[in-house]
């Protein structure tokens, strides 16, 4: 069953002054504050200082005292604020508060994906924000999956959004200098990127999804029960990816990339399914080019492109060969090395209409 649906009315919002291009705190005073008082919706604001700020606040934080912690900023402090979520020693009841989203970003892709959710023809910047306002005022609360990270090192994270290598990550790492220009910022890194295509090497597995089978929401998940060792070998059910030669690994769980990026057409916010893209070798500069134009639009599945593989997978393990490489989980820089990853269906609650 699904967690009921529950109106918020105390909340902390978390703004980062600094994300995207700087405006966050103005964007929200312009434009939030006037809708929330009018909404009748006590908040607390609180302005981040520096970087796992939030992280600890929320480790801390007497959960009591707020029905739903909101986000403004980019997707990395989200990311900060469900890991220090996770780390709580009550993290099964601290990670069904419920969490909301405000572009203030340069990506965002989570206030479009919820945006996109809410069947609302595509919006952007001020547009989105106001999407996103309206969304909280309302107050729907819906489950969120997160996805549990392993990395070489034994630490664990959980992630909302995605596991990229290769291609993608490389954009969105070297694109943060033009974060000042915005969204465009992932256009402008492709273009660069384009100039200077590599291939990675590397070995990939995944569990898929078997067909008609719905996932099940379980409130409190076991440990992750699909996967084994890093060290291990992959299990028999699992398929191993021929090729070892990519330009890109990118798992997604949800639909929006960033704000003009829609990767996965079909997806939901608890789908229980990680989407699974990979680019393999070979592909040439324009038909990569034609991809990403394609995906504002959706349509990169229906390019014909024979180098672009999609799976639905409930676990993956990437193990790269190649020395260097950049891996990002929900867009943030993670350690380089082999990494593998488990679905959790539900695991969170976020507020979407
Ligand atoms: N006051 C601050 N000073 C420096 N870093 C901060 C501050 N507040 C938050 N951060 C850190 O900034 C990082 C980036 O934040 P976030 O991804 O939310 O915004 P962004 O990078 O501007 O967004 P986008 O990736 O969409 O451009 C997070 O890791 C967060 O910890």
């Amino acid at each position: 069953p699904r967690p009921p649906v529950r109106r918020p009315c105390r909340v902390m919002i978390l703004v980062n002054p600094l994300s995207g291009r700087g405006q966050a705190l103005q964007l929200f005073t312009g434009h939030l504050q006037g809708m929330l008082t009018e909404a009748a919706i006590p908040y607390t604001l609180v302005i981040t200082e520096h970087q796992n700020h939030a992280r600890e606040l929320v480790k801390k934080a007497d959960l009591s005292q707020w029905d739903a912690l909101v986000i403004m900023s980019g997707d990395g402090l989200l990311f900060e604020v469900i890991n220090g979520l996770m780390e709580r020693d009550d993290w099964q009841e601290a990670i069904q508060t419920p969490l909301g989203i405000l572009p203030g970003g340069s990506g965002n892709a989570l206030a479009a994906s919820v945006h996109h959710y809410s069947q609302s023809p595509p919006a952007w910047n001020e547009e989105l924000l106001l999407s996103c306002g309206f969304m909280l005022c309302k107050g729907l609360v819906g489950s969120l999956d997160l996805v549990s990270i392993h990395l070489a090192s034994k630490q664990r994270i959980f992630s909302f959004l995605s596991l990229a290598w290769g291609f993608v990550a490389d954009v969105d790492i070297e694109s943060e200098k033009y974060r000042h220009v915005g969204a465009i910022r992932f256009l402008m890194g492709t273009l660069v990127r384009l100039a200077t295509l590599r291939v990675y090497q590397g070995r990939l597995a995944y569990l898929p999804l078997i067909p008609n089978s719905s996932p099940t929401h379980k409130p409190h998940p076991p440990p992750d029960s699909l996967l084994p060792g890093l060290d291990q070998p992959v299990p028999e059910s699992w398929t191993v990816v021929k090729t070892e030669d990519f330009v890109l690994v990118l798992a997604i769980y949800q639909s929006h990339l960033a704000e003009d990026l829609w990767a996965v057409p079909g997806a939901a916010a608890d789908d229980g399914i990680i989407h699974l893209f990979y680019v393999t070798g070979g592909i040439s500069r324009p038909a990569l080019l034609r991809l990403f134009l394609a995906m504002e639009k959706g349509a990169h599945l229906a390019c014909g492109c024979p180098h672009l593989v999609y799976e639905k997978v409930r676990a993956l393990r990437l193990e790269p060969i190649s020395r260097q490489g950049v891996i990002t989980v929900d867009g943030e820089t993670v350690e380089y090395g082999p990494v593998q990853a488990q679905i959790h269906p539900g695991l969170a609650r976020l507020i979407y209409g």
